[in-house]
């Protein structure tokens, strides 16, 4: 096993004022509350990890709403492992967002247009009740789904909030996901409603929908759904209404009390479902992830406050489509008295400058976004601070996928060292982080600082050993119940067979996460390699993709993207090859100096063994529409594999380029690889 993963850790922020993070001011309270004496935040997570009155202590200090206090903090449920949160408590997840009846700014709305739209928290309300009133009108009812393919605009903000003030159940995905991606989600969940984006605009084109709006409400035919809605088009606001079977947004209100009701929230259980997410669906059908609303309300909320360091008044830019947990997440920061920026478009249209002025411009103070992204401004040679003032911008968050050391100091440079950096994992499956960035300590290049309060994260090896003290990487296990843990898969049986095959049965009772994790004995600091099903396993030594990642970082100025997979075909190979894919950027060329560069700063940074066997130029690189990389594809095709492309590939051309590689000694010798890998 490798023992770099922390060489290239270095300090690179200290916030000069820790006391008064809100994670400290949490840590103070729970002290005086409970007369305990936790020194800092290491004394604090183990107190929250042991104590399950720690939640009661975040229920109080988090200041959730609610009308019906809980009886206790947890109890036994129905399925094993998946306890029940505060039981007896009774509540509502769109009342604990919209309790700011004022002016104050709830969102900001923008996109490649342009435009720029601000609602207040007051309109908000408003806009929740009129749509709460029309989805009464038709029959909604607690417990019924509701389907969504939105941009990331007010109206999707509304639609989420307003079927959870009625204790439905709100599932989105993005408009870019395809008809069969849709249909394999909403064909599960059975919708009785479904609202449908009519004409967007993505990367300057204009993407009309109707088609596909057609093709789901066919296949959803027999399916449950009672009520398809489509809302007018983001560009001209023009409402369509000749989609057979279908409304148009307006004459949906109108059959609403609209100004003559109340907004009223339903008071339900802290366990009552308030969002389906699905799993990547990239290796078999997407599961239905069922999250309950107190469990992402106070999770969301811990995150926020505790690790961002949101206060009220702050504004948060996450950027994320409505199909990923971020936008969940992101949702609720109206419950901190927040403000939310809601884009909608490409990045880079018109072009990526005017999107970095864009989020200078409207003011904000978080800013979430992607390694990915944060990797082409840094390939592009772009400096943030050239082209806008970021003025008010206190914390760069980073998820989705590994976060390399040399973009850490990429990022820290850039801003002038002045930037909290939290880098974060988590996942769909808990809708909200494991680990993440702690506002008071001190944050080093490459590393994630801490476990979040409340998670019992653990490393283990294959035969569930806790491996955390050698610094040898492992899998991210939790070996305690939390808040945010699914409710239930939907379509599952009673006894929750397919949730513990899917988290439980790994290593029996205890939840595994599925991401390969190392924990830096020095500084508690925390590396994800990668995705555990990924590991890179050639000659008995078990490395993350994100080791090879980190290296290819040199490159990035030539090599626009990689992706690196183990390729194990069976009958034929006695080991793992490690294989390595390149886009080059436009006007870079694959030369046989660049792969020995390539292998040298692998072997130097890693060591020989992670040198791979090949390594290849490719066209493109099979990326989910959450602009992750599916190395799990790539792994099976290049191994031996027929895969049918699922609607979660952005991409889904770009896996035909890797079946050839099956009869790898044939490419190896047409290609020259095999000759390159000898120099
Ligand atoms: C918080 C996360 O971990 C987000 C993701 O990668 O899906």
């Amino acid at each position: 096993m490798s023992s770099s993963y922390f060489e290239s850790s270095h300090l690179l922020w200290q916030n000069p004022q820790p006391q008064h993070a809100n994670v400290e001011i949490f840590r103070r309270m729970v002290n005086r509350k409970r007369g305990l004496d936790l020194k800092d935040y290491h004394d604090f997570h183990r107190y929250s990890i042991e104590n399950y009155s720690f939640w009661e202590d975040a229920w109080q200090h988090l200041r959730i709403i609610y009308s019906v206090p809980p009886q206790k903090v947890i109890t036994e449920g129905t399925i094993p492992n998946v306890p029940i949160w505060f039981p007896g408590a009774r509540l509502n997840y769109a009342e604990n967002l919209l309790w700011r009846n004022d002016d104050s700014i709830a969102c900001t709305a923008g996109g490649e247009l342009g435009r720029v739209t601000d609602i207040s928290f007051r309109e908000l309300r408003l806009k929740v009740r009129d749509m709460a009133s029309a989805m009464r009108a038709n029959g909604l009812q607690i417990g019924d789904r509701v389907a969504a393919v939105v941009t990331n605009s007010i109206e999707s903000v509304v639609l989420a909030l307003a079927t959870a003030s009625i204790g439905a159940i709100y599932s989105s995905t993005a408009t870019d996901m395809g008809t069969e991606g849709i249909l394999d989600r909403y064909r599960q969940i059975q919708p009785k409603f479904l609202f449908f984006e009519t004409e967007i605009m993505y990367a300057g084109k204009i993407v009309d929908l109707r088609d596909k709006v057609s093709a789901v409400i066919n296949g959803l035919h027999d399916h449950g759904l009672k009520c398809a809605v489509l809302l007018p088009s983001t560009i001209t606001g023009k409402e369509y209404d000749n989609v057979p079977k279908t409304t148009a947004l307006g004459k949906f209100l109108a059959t609403g009390t609209g100004s003559n009701s109340e907004l009223v929230f339903e008071q339900l259980p802290f366990n009552h479902p308030l969002y389906i997410l699905y799993s990547s669906g990239t290796s078999g059908p997407p599961k239905c992830i069922v999250h309950s609303a107190g469990g992402v309300l106070m999770q969301t909320l811990k995150d926020q406050r505790m690790f961002f360091d949101m206060k009220e008044g702050d504004t948060l830019f996450q950027f994320t489509t409505t199909g990923w947990m971020m936008w969940n997440f992101m949702v609720s920061c109206l419950a901190s008295g927040c403000r939310m920026i809601l884009y909608d478009g490409s990045p880079f249209h018109p072009t990526l400058e005017a999107y970095l002025k864009f989020i200078s411009d409207v003011g904000v103070t978080h800013w979430g976004t992607s390694p990915r992204f944060l990797a082409e401004v840094k390939g592009r040679k772009l400096s943030p601070l050239k082209i806008a003032s970021f003025q008010g911008l206190r914390a760069l968050a980073v998820t989705g996928a590994v976060v390399t050391a040399p973009l850490f100091d990429w990022a820290h440079k850039e801003f002038d060292g002045k930037l909290y950096f939290v880098s974060t994992s988590g996942g769909t499956d808990v809708c909200s982080a494991f680990v993440a960035g702690v506002p008071s300590l001190p944050v080093y290049a490459g590393e994630i600082q801490a476990k979040t309060l409340g998670m019992a994260v653990e490393v283990f090896d294959e035969n569930g050993k806790n491996i955390e003290h050698t610094g040898q990487a492992g899998e991210l296990v939790c070996t305690k119940p939390h808040p945010s843990l699914p409710i239930m898969l939907w379509g599952d049986t009673p006894d929750g067979k397919k949730l513990r095959d899917t988290y439980f049965n790994y290593y029996p009772g205890i939840w595994r996460q599925g991401d390969f994790m190392a924990v830096n004995p020095k500084t508690k600091g925390i590396v994800i390699l990668g995705r555990s099903d990924g590991v890179l396993n050639p000659n008995g030594v078990r490395f993350g993709s994100g080791e090879i990642y980190t290296v290819m970082e040199k490159f990035n100025t030539i090599v626009e993207d990689c992706i690196c997979v183990g390729q194990r075909r069976p009958n034929i190979d006695e080991h793992e090859r490690v294989l390595l894919f390149l886009k080059m950027r436009p006007g870079n060329k694959f030369t046989t100096k660049l792969e020995k560069d390539i292998r040298h700063s692998i072997r130097t940074s890693l060591s020989a063994r992670h040198v791979p066997a090949y390594i290849f130029e490719v066209e493109d690189i099979p990326v989910t529409i959450n602009g992750k990389k599916i190395e799990i594809a790539v792994k099976q095709i290049v191994s031996g594999s027929n895969l049918k492309p699922s609607g979660t590939v952005a991409n889904p051309e770009s896996l035909k380029l890797y079946y050839k590689y099956k009869e790898i000694e044939k490419v190896a010798h047409a290609t020259g690889a095999e000759t390159r890998a000898k120099l």
